[in-house]
């Protein structure tokens, strides 16, 4: 791939299934829709957050990433790597249940210091500095890391309370060379 002209990050989580084999194949997937894989944090076993705390537990990941795709044509591309998983898709779909179980869940988190907000996609990710379970595998990644607008998530995650367990679970997961 040419020289691409963002960099930033996504996260991978997992509830049903063989959650490491499909946090895993997404980062497998992501290359054939036009994204770079660059560096992986360890797994983590993480209790369920949102509206829906009766369910499993998480594996969850963050990646670094780098890409040519305009902000919106990377969530087309999260999203097709999720349906090429088997997940649904379709917020509309009876099967869908906001912060519900799910095999995979590709997220865009963070895309350096740009910011995009449209009807379809938000970022940075609207819940980001309030979810520990991204804020400490972004952290591995990057401990510098911050929002365009400058707030540092190692400051955020020092000011959230525990109250929702994050433990190491797993290596990183294998990127391309
Ligand atoms: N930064 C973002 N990353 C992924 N999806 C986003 C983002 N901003 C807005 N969305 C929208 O959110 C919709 C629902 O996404 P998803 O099914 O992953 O939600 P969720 O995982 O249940 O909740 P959450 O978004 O709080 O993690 C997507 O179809 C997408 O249009
Ligand atoms: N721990 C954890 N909780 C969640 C997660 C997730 O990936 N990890 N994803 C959700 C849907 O956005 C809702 N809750």
């Amino acid at each position: 791939m040419s020289a691409a002209a963002v960099t930033g990050h996504l996260g991978l989580g997992s509830n049903v299934g063989d959650r490491a084999a499909a946090l895993q194949a997404a980062v497998d997937a992501l290359a054939a829709h036009g994204v770079r894989v660059l560096a992986s944090s360890s797994l983590y076993e993480t209790d369920p957050v949102g509206e829906v705390l009766d369910q499993p537990a998480f594996l969850n990941a963050c990646v670094a990433i780098a890409t040519d795709l305009v902000p919106e044509a990377l969530l087309d591309a999260a999203k097709a790597v999720e349906r090429g998983l088997g997940r649904e898709t379709d917020t509309t779909a009876a099967a869908y249940l906001r912060h519900g179980p799910r095999s995979i869940d590709v997220d865009v988190l963070l895309l350096g210091a740009r910011e995009h907000r449209s009807a379809r996609l938000q970022v940075p990710h609207p819940a980001l500095l309030q979810r520990r379970f991204v804020l400490i595998p972004l952290l591995e990644l990057d401990l510098g890391l911050a929002t365009p607008a400058g707030g540092s998530l190692a400051g955020a995650l020092a000011a959230l309370p525990v109250t929702e367990g994050v433990r190491r679970a797993g290596p990183p997961l294998r990127v391309p060379a």
